[in-house]
């Protein structure tokens, strides 16, 4: 038996196993038929449990277990049920018992736990409510009433605050910048901190040392000898006075970054020459040097320590003050939640894990399939790790073929890994088989999806990534460094993909955008970019008029992206459908219906008046008389509807008037319009105003069949297309200016340290401890933005088409853009302009045929 063969016969037999498995490799495929082979051994379903991180993932898991199971029942179809058979490793399956699980599961379907893990979680608190502090009838908020709750808990704690304390805290909070908007800022500060620092020990703040200032006489000796030094080079007499003016003023932030002084930090740490300019650093100024340097190092560390700490006094009020806020309101995010969960489980030891969750379900977690596993976080895994440690005990470890009694099964892939900034840890993954006993790990990457051409680029590229500086130049201090040293990992670690279809046709192309015409003679970022999504929209077209029946998926690393792709490919006359939600003010119906809302709100704001009485929906509600009280009226029937019924009533009747005057894309917003009106009944407690907020905020998906979809890679996550075209990949890979950063034991540890964020060229000042935090952190985001790229580009079946700006000479081997990676992988120097033709082609350019 081939090791992939066996591989699979034992995830069917059950043993704990985890799955690292490339992009395509078939995982959902092999999750769902370890679930169909747990229930066709007779498992109770409500003790098999399998968690992902999306809705649409969960329903795809449950639709194949009904689908394979409903399809295998039709006598008509033999296919199916063979299909089933091979797919569960079951040769002898009868019919009978595929119809009979199939009707049992159809009517008692919620006996199947197929869920997300924010569902799962909600549930597991809504059994322990006691035990995690939740007042009675709790429940859950969503994105939207987050961000309001932390706007109205920052305005909350400015209201109340004493002024003076609240100004001197902003100015350690911003280094002593003008600040326009404190609300703002404090928001800033806290979206930034407030998740990271959440299950910390408030000291975590604390974790910069900081050095002693030389004495006072250290430092006059220092300016005595800058000022006194006998050098030749001119524009060196003028520096060391500069340097002597601060230091006698205690400007040291001035000389913070100063060239000089980067210059010769920089060549002491690589053991090279220090020089000025192109002649050597006088030696004899060495000491003096030492002076300024601990000098502007003790105030650096000391701002940014009061930094810190004013910080971590404002995260702990305002979790005073959200948390009071929600308990009030009785509302929690999915966060807060998973955080009770979190810590309630780890006050136990594992041998307790085993029955704490399982108590308070309606019936144990025998079988645990989780899903996506690489995007979990850390409280995620603290929440799940009792599940996991009972299903992987002792009951599971026989080797026995048959088992039933328990099992663990899960999988992911660590180069598909872009949640990281909603907390996601792929490292979570490599320490599952760590800390679990008698866990297999099956590695796969054999590709049902995509066709010999497509996965050949791929592995071309990622097997060839260029990083910059090369490893034997590692400087330790140096950012690039640590995200080069990432590149070069992710490309040692990617392991050659094959394809499962030798036979099926594939085409890759690189095509590169126009020259944008510019007035001036260097085109503007946005031209090269605009000059790149016109491109891209050519080629969408080509490919849909060639091959109308195949479907395209347009990959863009931002919304505004898909939002621009959108108007071009709309502009072209193509149907496309637009993925990941849109506020429904795209459609003038909805408008309408919000000015109406904001007249009574505002009645004397003539904006609202105006809009509404110029259009059928004014029409419509004076009823033909548009006499000087009109307005009046109107704005009296909607105050009173409002009175009367509330927001959902309002809405509904408003919309109403509209319908019959609207095409069916403007009914459908309207009709999406009043199902939010009656899902958000928490705004209810608002003023309408808020209500018109949320629909301008709010994502709302348009559902539309199409062949060509739009939308970014991380909506893309777990789809395949047969055609894929990725037009922004000139944006910068990353792009880390702020925030902040924490030091851990362990990536399933909390932070022991947490820092703001400190600029490149003040980052010598911090000791090694916390450079190579930031240096982790730099590197983990080189290392999310590989795994964006791969997962864009493996959700081709036969056709891959790339869209670059055009350059000639490029220098190759500091790629900061997912195209200069490309490009520098496949050794294409220069890229000329060429709309018509590409400038890279592999494979059948009509695939389709
Ligand atoms: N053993 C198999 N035999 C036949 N087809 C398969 C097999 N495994 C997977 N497929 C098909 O290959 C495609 C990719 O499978 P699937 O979506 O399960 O991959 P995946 O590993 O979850 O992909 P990704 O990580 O990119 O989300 C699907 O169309 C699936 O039906």
């Amino acid at each position: 038996m081939s090791a992939v063969a066996e591989d699979r016969k034992a995830i069917l037999q059950l043993k704990p196993t985890v799955v690292r498995a490339s992009a395509g490799t078939g995982k959902t495929y092999q999750l769902t038929a370890r679930f169909l082979r747990i229930l066709l051994q007779g498992v109770p379903p409500e003790s098999v449990l399998a968690t992902t991180f999306t809705r649409k993932a969960a329903g795809e898991i449950l639709a194949r277990v009904l689908e394979a199971l409903a399809k295998a029942a039709d006598e008509k179809d033999p296919e199916s049920l063979n299909g089933l058979r091979a797919q569960v490793d079951l040769p002898t399956l009868p019919r009978a018992q595929c119809s009979r699980l199939a009707r049992d599961l159809v009517f008692d379907i919620h006996r199947l736990k197929v869920s997300t893990l924010d569902s799962l979680f909600s549930t597991l608190a809504r059994s322990l409510p006691f035990e995690l502090g939740l007042p009675a009838g709790w429940n859950l908020t969503d994105e939207i009433e987050e961000r309001w709750l932390v706007e109205s808990a920052v305005n909350d704690l400015v209201a109340s605050a004493d002024l003076t304390e609240l100004r001197s805290l902003l100015a350690m909070l911003s280094k002593g910048r003008v600040v326009r908007s404190v609300s703002n800022e404090i928001q800033r500060v806290v979206t930034d901190a407030y998740a990271i620092q959440r299950r910390c020990d408030p000291e975590v703040w604390s974790a910069v040392r900081v050095p002693r200032m030389p004495g006072t006489q250290n430092v006059e000796s220092m300016i005595t000898d800058f000022r006194a030094a006998d050098v030749p080079q001119k524009s060196l007499v003028k520096c060391l006075n500069k340097a002597a003016d601060a230091a006698e003023q205690s400007q040291w932030d001035e000389l913070a970054e100063e060239t000089l002084l980067n210059n010769i930090v920089k060549a002491r740490r690589s053991r090279t020459e220090v020089k000025f300019g192109r002649s050597k650093f006088p030696d004899q100024l060495n000491p003096s040097f030492d002076v300024l340097l601990e000098s502007v190092r003790s105030h650096v560390l000391a701002l940014l320590d009061a930094q810190n700490r004013a910080t971590g006094t404002l995260v702990e009020t305002f979790d005073q003050r959200i948390q009071q806020m929600k308990a009030a309101r009785r509302r929690f995010s999915f966060d807060d939640v998973a955080v009770r969960l979190a810590d309630y489980f780890g006050q136990f030891d594992s041998d307790r894990h085993d029955a704490i969750g399982n108590d308070r379900l309606d019936a144990p977690i025998d079988h645990l399939l989780l899903d996506e596993f690489q995007d979990t976080s850390p409280i995620q895994w603290a929440v799940l790790r009792p599940f996991a440690i009972h299903a992987t005990s002792a009951e599971s470890s026989d080797d026995d073929e048959t088992r039933t009694a328990r099992s663990f099964f899960c999988v992911g892939d660590t180069k598909q890994a872009i949640y990281g900034f909603r907390g996601g840890v792929a490292e979570i993954f490599d320490s599952v088989t760590d800390d679990l006993d008698g866990v297999r790990t099956v590695e796969q990457n054999e590709s049902y999806r995509s066709s010999p051409v497509v996965l050949d680029f791929v592995t071309d590229v990622f097997k060839n990534l260029k990083a910059s500086p090369p490893s034997g130049a590692q400087r330790d201090w140096d950012s690039d460094a640590f995200q080069a040293d990432a590149v070069r990992r992710f490309r040692e670690a990617f392991p050659p993909h094959v394809s499962a279809k030798p036979n099926l046709k594939g085409h890759v192309a690189i095509w590169a955008g126009d020259t944008p015409e510019s007035a001036d003679a260097n085109p503007k970022k946005a031209q090269w970019k605009e000059a790149c999504f016109d491109a891209a929209a050519r080629v969408v077209t080509d490919l849909h008029l060639g091959s109308p029946d195949r479907t395209i998926g347009v990959l863009t690393r931002s919304r505004r992206a898909a939002a621009e792709m959108m108007w071009r490919l709309d502009g072209r006359g193509l149907t496309v459908s637009q993925e990941g939600g849109h506020p429904l003010t795209d459609s003038a119906a909805v408008e309408l219906v919000l000015s109406a809302l904001m007249m009574v709100e505002h009645p004397g704001d003539g904006r609202w008046q105006f809009h509404l009485m110029h259009s059928p929906l004014g029409d419509a509600l004076c009823d033909g008389v548009a006499d000087d009280q009109a307005i009046e009226r109107i704005e009296n029937r909607i105050r009173q509807s409002w009175t009367d019924g509330g927001l959902a009533e309002t809405v509904f009747w408003l919309c109403d008037q509209l319908l019959d005057r609207c095409d069916a894309s403007d009914a459908l917003r309207l009709k999406q319009l009043t199902q939010l009106a009656a899902s958000q009944a928490w705004v209810e407690t608002g003023r309408l105003s808020d209500f018109v907020r949320l629909v301008r905020e709010k994502g709302v998906e348009r559902p539309q069949a199409a062949n060509v979809r739009v939308m970014t890679v991380h909506a893309s996550k777990g789809l395949e297309f047969d055609a894929v075209v990725l037009p922004d990949l000139d944006e910068p890979l990353t792009r880390r200016q702020g925030g902040c950063i924490a030091d851990a034991p362990s990536v399933t540890e909390p932070a022991t340290g947490l820092t703001r964020y400190v600029s490149k060229k003040r980052r010598h000042f911090l000791s090694q401890r916390w450079q190579a935090a930031f240096g982790r952190c730099e590197a983990g985001d080189m290392t999310e933005a590989l795994c964006l790229l791969y997962v864009a580009m493996t959700r081709a079946r036969q056709s891959l088409q790339l869209v670059v700006q055009p350059k000639e000479k490029r220098k190759s081997g500091s790629a900061k853009t997912a195209a200069g990676l490309i490009l520098d992988a496949l050794e294409l120097g220069d890229v000329p302009a060429s709309p018509e033709q590409p400038v890279f082609e592999v494979g059948n350019h009509q695939w389709w045929l």
